[in-house]
């Protein structure tokens, strides 16, 4: 075959590879892929919709070795910064974290470059369309859906953090959803690091909505906190329709926290960058208690709702609680339940059946630790 052909049945795009890494079993060999759907454009990249082919028996055309689909998305290959993303993707095996099917790199017939394929899983959905898909008709994602998601991105949270791996642009529409089966991976490692301790890293990451207080005036020594911020943000969004912290500017950034948070306290900004050059947002910008701003901002969070967002969107990062104090808290007690129902979106009154939340590996329990009876009380 041509090294690139257009099928006009289905007008994917085929073209053959000498070299697809499986990475699980880390053969490789030539294989035929079928590129036929972009769904996503990022800043670095393209993800588009594909299966792959072994070429040995890529004559048989309608067999059924076509395996996928998958996600595949393409960067510029050899850049320091996106070869992490396949590293990283090479190491994690989590029910929450997108998974790495296959890899190569293959020159492009139009610019003569070469582009680093990751051929991942593929998911239906962003949890921002799923946002944006209740509001479009006014509505907030049902409380469940709200809890299932979270609980999830916790639970995803847990296992990177112990690997050392600090997402850094954790955001909705880079948390994959399946609105069916509830299941939730959270994907794009292409800013992704693991932290070592007392190692800086830049503070300019992170998507502006999402960045942690301590990013914003220019924390290099930054932890895996950060995410939980973003954690927050997301549960906020979902709550509210809409990202809850919306700089109109890098700087503003931090006044939108205030608005919420009540002013940040000097000694944590100093704390986070000695030399930092902008506002200080000192000034209190609302009166009263800040339950009572949370219980304002985000009117159907329920209490639990508010304990959860007040502990997770605290300036100081040490005190933002971490992913397993976030997986046992009272906001989760429903999922916990035996009798716990959910109805996936368009399923009517029929109950969905529960993606497992709790079946834990080895190495999460280990992590999860004492907390296992609070995490996993009623199943007991
Ligand atoms: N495994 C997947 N399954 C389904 N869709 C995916 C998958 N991976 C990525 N996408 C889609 O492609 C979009 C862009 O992917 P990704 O965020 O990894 O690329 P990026 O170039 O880093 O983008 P950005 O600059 O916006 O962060 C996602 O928002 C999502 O819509």
């Amino acid at each position: 075959m041509s090294n690139r052909t257009t099928n006009q049945e289905d007008a994917a795009v085929e073209f053959l590879v000498d070299k697809i890494t499986n990475n699980e079993t880390n053969i490789s060999q030539a294989m035929v892929v079928r590129e036929y759907r972009k769904i996503g454009e990022g800043a670095f990249g393209t993800v588009v919709q594909a299966q792959l082919h072994p070429y040995e028996s890529y004559t048989q055309k309608d067999s059924d070795k076509w395996a996928g689909p998958f996600a595949i998305k393409r960067v510029p290959a050899q850049t320091e910064y996106k070869s992490r993303e396949l590293e990283i993707l090479r190491i994690t095996n989590h029910p929450n974290v997108i998974k790495l099917m296959y890899f190569f790199n293959y020159k492009s017939p139009q610019d003569h470059k070469v582009y680093q394929h990751l051929a991942m899983e593929c998911l239906p959905e962003t949890l921002q369309l799923e946002i944006r898909r209740f509001t479009s008709v006014k509505q907030s994602l049902p409380l469940t859906h709200i809890k299932i998601y979270c609980y999830q991105i916790a639970r995803a949270m847990l296992y990177l953090h112990a690997l050392g791996i600090c997402h850094r642009d954790i955001k909705p529409s880079n948390i994959l959803v399946d609105p069916k089966s509830g299941v939730l991976k959270i994907c794009d490692f292409g800013s992704a690091k693991r932290l070592e301790p007392n190692q800086p890293s830049v503070a300019y990451i992170c998507s502006r909505y999402y960045r942690a207080p301590e990013l914003i005036v220019g924390c290099t020594m930054y932890t895996t906190q950060i995410d939980i911020w973003g954690l927050g943000c997301v549960l906020g969004e979902m709550f509210l329709g809409r990202a809850v912290f919306q700089g109109s500017d890098p700087t503003l950034q931090l006044r939108e926290i205030s608005k919420l948070l009540g002013p940040p306290d000097k000694r944590f900004i100093f704390n986070s960058n000695p030399r930092y050059p902008g506002p200080l947002f000192s000034k209190p910008l609302f009166t009263g208690k800040v339950i009572d701003r949370f219980q304002k901002v985000f009117p159907n969070a329920t209490d639990e709702g508010y304990d959860l967002l007040l502990s997770v969107l605290q300036y100081d990062p040490a005190k933002r609680a971490t992913p397993v104090e976030i997986m046992a808290h009272s906001f989760f007690d429903e999922l916990r339940s035996k009798d716990f129902v959910w109805y996936a979106r368009g399923s009517g009154d029929v109950a969905s059946p529960a993606p497992s939340f709790f079946n834990f590996s080895s190495f999460e329990l280990d992590l999860i630790g004492k907390l296992l009876p609070k995490i996993y009380q009623f199943q007991q």
